[in-house]
């Protein structure tokens, strides 16, 4: 049996450049990212214009990151369906369905949550 030794753990400094390589490449072929990077900027600086509160500007930091994190595991769940097949699969479907749905979830989820901060903070 081959690859019986453990992998080696890398280093603090290439796991972070593996990652940036990551984000780079789903920046350069996912439309969606483009989409939500450019409204959670639209939404920061609307926050801060309008001032609200810190707790509030907390919360819309974790919410972006969230929709932005979902995103990017549905792309690496769009590269693994892919790696696995080029035909046409139920469920390579659902696998790709599925997360699609989780960033649908989590965003309609933001949405709400973000009415509410501007209801508190305008209203
Ligand atoms: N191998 C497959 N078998 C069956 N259906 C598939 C397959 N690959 C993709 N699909 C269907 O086509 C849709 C679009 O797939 P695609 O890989 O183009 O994702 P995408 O359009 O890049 O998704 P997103 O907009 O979330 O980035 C999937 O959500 C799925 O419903």
């Amino acid at each position: 049996m081959k690859n019986q030794q453990p992998r080696r753990h890398k280093n603090l400094t290439d796991s972070f450049k593996d990652a940036t390589s990551g984000f780079m490449l789903a920046l350069w072929q996912e439309r969606n990212l483009h989409i939500q990077l450019f409204a959670a900027v639209a939404v920061l600086v609307f926050s801060l214009m309008i001032h609200v509160s810190l707790i509030e500007l907390m919360v819309v930091i974790v919410l972006i990151g969230g929709v932005i994190s979902l995103e990017l595991v549905n792309t690496a769940i769009e590269r693994i369906v892919d790696l696995v097949t080029k035909e046409e699969h139920p469920m390579a479907k659902a696998a790709k369905d599925t997360a699609a749905a989780a960033v649908w979830w989590f965003s309609v989820i933001a949405v709400i949550a973000y009415i509410f901060i501007l209801l508190h903070t305008l209203g």
